[in-house]
């Protein structure tokens, strides 16, 4: 949380997850001032604690101003409740992007059951984060949505933009905007960087009826990308992810996810192996890539990725199976007690 120093100087940081999208004429017109990088100040009101404004409408923080009669400090946790209230009453009317029912699955060679009945709705604008111990089940279930040759569905259903998912070939998943960043992001040795990139993203745009783009098209276009994620523009010509440094490799899954433009991205465990510049910088990226009409699933085990990216929905796996689902109140409460400080909280689920 921001902290409100000399009470008050009545200054909200938002974050990299706020109100970058909104402008300042916007922004001005729901009663807010943006007074500098980043920085929102209520016209009048005070209202404090920057993951406030994170995620929220631009109407929603006009509610906020108007109630607060424009004079009124909030505290930070009246403020936080209300707004999870205000979620909990209004389900997201958002189209849903995937729909996960009672999925089961197994490891194909041994009949081992990893996935015992997942239940996940994901709408447009979301970022869902899943969490949970080592072992749960949260990469077999991103693997298992991609089609991952290793596993077998054995039950329940997936549906990905109203289509049946398991109808679907792995590329063919990829090519209508499903898109999967791996934990341990695999080497193609021979194959350059550019080339890859290229080819992935005329799939991807022949997919969507859009003109293939020719080399120097390409280079213009990934250029811009490359910037937005502090990458030397040397990475194109080097190999895909051969010798990359495990920092690099995940940049460079974010570079393909860009590149991609997927309708749905699926980060496993972005933030391993990532230095604290590095973190903060693919953390922005992936804000920067949020729309209102995608949707994120990021699997962590820790809080300082939300701290980045803040999760419409924070869910814990157990055993195969979401066991139980709240916002980022949860990721803080796991962060502080570990998972015995959330059993009580699973068990009343
Ligand atoms: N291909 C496989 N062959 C054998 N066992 C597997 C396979 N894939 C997954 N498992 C087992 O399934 C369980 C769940 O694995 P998974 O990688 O999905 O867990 P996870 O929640 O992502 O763990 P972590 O947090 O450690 O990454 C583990 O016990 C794992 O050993």
């Amino acid at each position: 949380m921001a902290s409100c120093s000399s009470c008050c100087q009545h200054v909200a940081t938002p974050g990299v997850g706020g109100f970058a999208a909104a402008s300042r004429r916007e922004t001005r017109a729901a009663g807010v001032q943006v007074v500098g990088a980043g920085r929102l100040q209520l016209k009048k009101g005070a209202v404090c604690g920057e993951e406030l404004f994170r995620g929220q409408s631009l109407q929603g923080l006009q509610r906020r101003v108007r109630r607060s009669g424009g004079s009124v400090a909030v505290s930070a946790n009246a403020l936080a409740a209300q707004l999870q209230e205000e979620r909990a009453e209004k389900p997201s009317e958002a189209r849903v992007i995937l729909e996960v029912q009672g999925l089961r699955a197994v490891v194909a060679d041994t009949r081992q059951e990893i996935l015992n009945g997942v239940d996940l709705v994901i709408r447009e604008g979301e970022v869902h984060a899943i969490m949970g111990k080592n072992g749960s089940g949260k990469s077999t279930l991103s693997k298992v949505l991609v089609g991952h040759p290793d596993y077998e569905v054995t039950g329940g259903t997936a549906m990905f933009k109203g289509e049946n998912l398991f109808d679907k070939e792995p590329e063919e998943r990829s090519h209508c905007g499903l898109f999967l960043s791996f934990q341990s992001p695999v080497e193609i040795p021979g194959v350059s960087n550019m080339d890859f990139l290229r080819m992935a993203c005329n799939a991807r745009r022949k997919a969507r009826s859009l003109e293939e783009l020719g080399p120097l098209e390409f280079y213009g276009f990934v250029a811009e990308k490359l910037g937005a994620l502090n990458m030397d523009p040397k990475f194109l010509d080097r190999n895909v992810n051969e010798g990359f440094s495990g920092g690099e490799k995940k940049r460079n899954e974010i570079l393909q996810l860009s590149v991609l433009e997927a309708d749905m991205a699926i980060l496993d465990e972005i933030d391993s192996g990532l230095d604290i510049d590095a973190l903060r910088d693919v953390a922005t990226a992936v804000v920067g890539l949020k729309k209102e009409n995608n949707a994120i699933l990021m699997i962590t085990h820790y809080q300082r990725l939300l701290d980045y990216i803040t999760p419409t929905y924070v869910h814990i796996m157990e055993e195969g199976r979401i066991v139980k689902t709240g916002d980022m109140s949860l990721a803080s409460q796991l962060e502080a007690g570990g998972y015995n400080a959330v059993q009580n909280l699973i068990a009343k689920n």
